[in-house]
Order: structure tokens, then sequence, then C-alpha cells
């Protein structure tokens, strides 16, 4: 990008400029199951099957997580990458025994999950963007988008005038809070920072990863809703 297009990306971010772009972002952080999170009409039994797949998910989303952290320390030049995406490691280590304990509460076994299709997708796609010749700057996108999705769908379930039922509070806090708003923050910054200096086949590559992880958590809200 040159000139004046350039200078544009730089003061509203590539990452904001893809998330407006593509509805596909809207259809990600909107999701008919969030939304009847947040009007009270959510099916528990549907909770329930998000919460066992989920903590599935979250599992292989530690390797990917540390997949991206050695990006970071080979590539980087900024000194501040590393201890932001630490932070990611460290909140999934909360996560964990988070969801260990949300499992008891509902009676969920999280042993003998049977892994639903759309989180064996999602993991094989997590599992390509893992290899040591995906570029940073592809990699941090995918990570802040994963990330994203759940921040603002959740945080959206606790803006005033939400009917989130007083038992799914936990777990809207759990992603919706501040705390992990600038967190996703902060991921954005980096990844806004690479793809500002990438060339134009990273940024091709860098936007249909982002598009390709908005259609994982779809299929992923859909499998919880019971779509698919
Ligand atoms: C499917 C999915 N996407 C994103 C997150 C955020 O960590 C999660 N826990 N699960």
């Amino acid at each position: 990008m040159e000139g004046k297009t350039k200078e544009k990306c730089e003061k509203s971010g590539i990452i904001e400029m893809w998330a407006k772009k593509h509805l596909l972002y809207t259809e990600a952080t909107r999701h008919p199951f969030i939304l009847s999170i947040r009007d009270g009409s959510v099916d528990l039994s549907s909770f329930k099957r998000w919460l066992g797949q989920d903590y599935v998910f979250v599992r292989e989303f530690v390797p990917f997580v540390a997949s991206v952290l050695i990006k970071a320390s080979k590539k980087s030049d900024d000194g501040n990458d590393m201890e932001v995406i630490l932070g990611g490691l460290a909140s999934l280590n909360d996560e964990i025994a988070w969801f260990k304990s949300e499992a008891s509460k509902w009676d969920v076994p999280l042993s003998n999950t049977v892994v639903h299709k759309a989180n064996q997708n999602y993991r094989r796609f997590l599992e390509n963007l893992m290899l040591p010749e995906v570029d940073y700057a592809v990699a941090i996108t995918a990570f802040w988008a994963i990330e994203a999705v759940y921040q603002e769908s959740f945080a959206h379930c606790l803006e005033d005038g939400s009917k989130t039922p007083s038992e799914l509070q936990d777990t809207c806090q759990r992603w919706g809070n501040e705390g992990f708003g600038e967190y996703c923050r902060s991921l954005q910054k980096i990844a806004n920072r690479c793809l500002e200096k990438a060339s134009s086949d990273v940024l091709t590559k860098a936007e249909v990863t982002f598009l390709r992880v908005l259609e994982h958590e779809v299929e992923f809200w859909n499998m919880s809703h019971g779509c698919a």
C-alpha cells in the first residue's frame, strides 16, 4: 500500500478495516447462540454442549498460542509482544481450571467428550497455522481474531439491557470483562503493526486466515446451538 491509503490504514488500522469490511465478523460476534444468551432464551443443553466442546478447543488452543510465542521470540522487533502472548497463555491456564469447576457445576463430564466435527476441523486449521513457515503476521492475526470473537460476543451479553441468566453471568464475564478487552486490544495493536510492515502476499494470507477463523467460529457456535 502506498501514500494516502497507507496513511489511512495506519490511522484506523488494517484489522479494524477488515472487521468493518467483512460481514462475517458481525455474524461471528452476533451469532444466534450469543443472542439467545443475551435475551435469556438460551437452551441450557446448548450451553452445556458448548461448555464441553470449548474445553476440548481450549486444550488445543494452548499449543497454537505457544507456537505464536515461538514466532514472536524469533521474529518480533518489539520487546512487548512476548509479554502480551505470555499473558494470554497464563489466562488460558486459568481458563482450563475454570472449565473444570464450571463443568462440575453443570454436571458436564469433561473426559470422553465426543469431539464434534466443527471442533476437529478447527483443530486441523490451528495445526496448519502452527507450522514454522506460517508468517508471524498471519499467526498473530488469527490469534487476535480467535480471542476477539469471544470478547465481543460475551461483552455483548453484559451490556445494559441484556437479560443474560444469572447462572451464565460468570461465563460472560470470563471473556467479556474489561481486562480481557484490554488484552484483545494489545493483540490487535501487535497484529496491526505486523500487517503494516507485511508484503502484499502476507497481507492477503492474513486476510484469508482472518476469514477462515470467523468461519470456524460461526461453525463452533452453530454446533453449540444445535444447528450443525
Ligand atoms: C471456539 C473458541 N474460540 C475462541 C475462544 C477464546 O479463547 C474459545 N475459548 N473458544
